[in-house]
Order: C-alpha cells, then sequence, then structure tokens
C-alpha cells in the first residue's frame, strides 16, 4: 500500500546574482543513433530550457554533427561506433564523461543492440543522479534478472510500452490509476538502491518511489507526438543537476512538461503541436510553475 504524497511540489529557488553557469550543475545526455540524433537533441536542449548550468550530448560519432546542428549552446562528444549505434569499446570515454558531470540522462535514441545494453549496464553502476529513459530502459529490461542496485539516484520514465518491458509483463488497463500506481512502485523496489523512482507515462503521468506516489495534473493529447518524452527527459535531468532529489525532480519535471503542453496547445491547438513546441513553451512554463510554487499552491 503506497499513500500519495502530501509534500507541496519543490520551488526553484530564484537565481544568486552571483552564480554562474557551474552553479546550476553539468549534464551528460548520452543518446542518439543513425536516423534518432534529434532525441538526445531534444533532451539536451530541453535541459537548457530548464535551468541546467552547461550540457553535453554523448553520441555515437556517425550522429555527432547532425546533433550538435540543433543548437549552438549545446556541447558534443562523439563516441566509438559502428556507423549506426555505439560499440562497446565506447565504455571507457563514456564513463569518462560521466564522472565530469553533475547528472546524466541516458537512452534518447540510442537504438538497441548488444553493445547498447552493455553500456547501459556500465552507467547503471555509476553512483551519480540519472535518468533512464527509452533505449537506456529496452537496455535495462535485456538484462533483466541480471541487474544489481543502481549505484546511485535513479528516474526511470518509462511510457506504458517500456514498461511492460522492464516488468516483464504488460498493465492489463494502462489507464487504471491504482494498477499503474501499484505496478510502478512494485518496479520501483524491485530495481532496489536508495533513491529509484519510476515515471510511468501517460495521460495521467504516475512518480513514485515506492513507498509514495503522485499523480500529474498537466498535459494534454497534444503531446502524443515523437519527441515529447525526450523533453520530458532534458527537464528531469536538469533539476537532478540543480540538486532536487530524485522523486521532487520527477514529480516537477512532469509538471512544468506538462504545463509547456497545455501552454503550447493553448496556443497553437493540439493537432500540429510538437517536441520544438514543447521546448519552446517551457520558458513560460517555468514562470508560471515558479509562482505557483511559490506560493505553495496544491498542484
Ligand atoms: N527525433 C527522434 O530522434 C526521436 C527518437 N525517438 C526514439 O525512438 C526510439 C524508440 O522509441 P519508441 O517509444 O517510439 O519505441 P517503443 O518501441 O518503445 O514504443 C513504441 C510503441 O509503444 C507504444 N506506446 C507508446 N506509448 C505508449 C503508451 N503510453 N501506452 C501504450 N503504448 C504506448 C506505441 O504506440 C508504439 O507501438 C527511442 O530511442 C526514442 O528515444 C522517439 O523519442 C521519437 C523522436
Ligand atoms: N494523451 C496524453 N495526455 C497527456 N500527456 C501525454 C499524452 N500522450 C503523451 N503524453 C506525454 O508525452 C510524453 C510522450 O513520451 P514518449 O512516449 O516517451 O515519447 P517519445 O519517445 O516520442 O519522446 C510523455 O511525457 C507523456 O506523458
Ligand atoms: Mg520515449
Amino acid at each position: 500500500m503506497i499513500d500519495a504524497t502530501n509534500d507541496p511540489l519543490p520551488n526553484l529557488l530564484a537565481r544568486d546574482p552571483h552564480s554562474h553557469k557551474g552553479t546550476y550543475g553539468r549534464v551528460l545526455v548520452v543518446g542518439g543513433s543513425l536516423g534518432m540524433a534529434g532525441a538526445p537533441a531534444l533532451a539536451g536542449m530541453a535541459c537548457l530550457r530548464s535551468g541546467a548550468g552547461l550540457v553535453s550530448l554523448a553520441t555515437p560519432r556517425c550522429v555527432q554533427a547532425t546533433a550538435a546542428g540543433f543548437c549552438p549552446a549545446l556541447m558534443t562528444h562523439a563516441l566509438a561506433d559502428d556507423g549506426e549505434r555505439l560499440v562497446e569499446s565506447a565504455g571507457p570515454a563514456l564513463s569518462g564523461l560521466l564522472t565530469e558531470a553533475d547528472a546524466a540522462a541516458v537512452g534518447p535514441g540510442l537504438g538497441r543492440s548488444d553493445a547498447v545494453t552493455t553500456l547501459v549496464g556500465v552507467t547503471w553502476s555509476i553512483a551519480m543522479p540519472m535518468v533512464v529513459d527509452a533505449d537506456g530502459l529496452n537496455g535495462l529490461a535485456a538484462s533483466r534478472g541480471r541487474l544489481t542496485a543502481p549505484a546511485g539516484p535513479r528516474v526511470l520514465t518509462p511510457h506504458a510500452g517500456e514498461f511492460a518491458r522492464l516488468s516483464g509483463s504488460p498493465l492489463s488497463d494502462p489507464n487504471d490509476d491504482t494498477e499503474r500506481r501499484e505496478r510502478a512502485a512494485d518496479l520501483a523496489l524491485s530495481l532496489g538502491g536508495d533513491e529509484t523512482v519510476v515515471l510511468l507515462k501517460g495521460a495521467r503521468t504516475v512518480v513514485t518511489d515506492g513507498e509514495r506516489y503522485a499523480v500529474n495534473s498537466t498535459g494534454n493529447p497534444g503531446m502524443a507526438t515523437g519527441g515529447a518524452g525526450d523533453v520530458l527527459t532534458g527537464v528531469v535531468t536538469a533539476l537532478l543537476a540543480q540538486g532536487l532529489g530524485p522523486f521532487d525532480a520527477a514529480r516537477l519535471g512532469a509538471f512544468v512538461h506538462g504545463l509547456a503542453g497545455d501552454l503550447a496547445a493553448a496556443k497553437l491547438g493540439e493537432i500540429g503541436l510538437t517536441a520544438p513546441d514543447l521546448l519552446d513553451h517551457l520558458p513560460e512554463a517555468w514562470v508560471q510553475t515558479n509562482k505557483l510554487t511559490q506560493l505553495g499552491a496544491d498542484i
């Protein structure tokens, strides 16, 4: 039995006038493969739009130039590849980059292969705050039964399809709130670790650490569009980099991501909404969210 949290959403404090980019955290996004250069770029751009100080992408060499081309504020690192996806020999360089970051996102657009599964396993054993999404989750699913507890705080962000792979069975009713929170809590507990949070995406996204849960109130079906989840990954990772714990980062991230979608839909409608529109509306979503959280609003 898990309880709904009574804690108000945390507030991202006003920026200290003497602060610098190092104050707000360094993020590494590990993602991309041939044909999916956009996924890590969307996540990285969402990090920047959510206050992270410095954001780098670590991608297979074959997509580095493409991923870098989306936004001049992103830095990029090329890792060893086979012309399509990362290869195992990328492991040491990847570990080195991770140790220089305050938080990481692993998975957007990585693709699936045995080498990717091995590399995801390498990241799982590094003691830093991390969001695992998309093919990071598929990599974990491929290692199911052999996984040790994660070495640091984790937020896993599956949609229902990824959740089925990771937990070993599909939700019997993907829209049933009780089943969603209980299955998500079971998964968080079964993965182990001191701070493992599951954010099960959908029309009513649930966030749980296995003991408490929150259901997100923002968002709309216009967000059922490719790349929307990559943006969420970036938002939550930026909050980890700024020092929030995984449960707070996940529920604040889900709230502001959904609000960006609601603001975008109010202006553009739901039908034509795209993931880059979410990026464009994140600044206003942050302004509104910070006003609400400063007031301690019940949201
Ligand atoms: N611009 C890009 O480069 C993009 C790359 N992407 C990457 O594409 C790869 C594959 O991700 P996908 O999620 O498409 O592939 P998956 O195979 O994990 O999921 C797709 C399938 O799951 C179903 N599904 C998704 N959400 C669901 C939900 N809430 N309930 C029930 N079923 C659901 C879909 O209908 C679809 O059949 C990932 O690496 C991802 O990061 C996507 O994020 C889209 C954008
Ligand atoms: N009907 C909906 N209502 C509210 N939010 C939605 C809806 N459909 C999708 N979303 C949100 O959009 C995002 C989709 O994530 P995901 O399926 O991982 O997309 P992608 O992999 O293409 O980036 C999630 O945050 C999800 O909660
Ligand atoms: Mg996704």
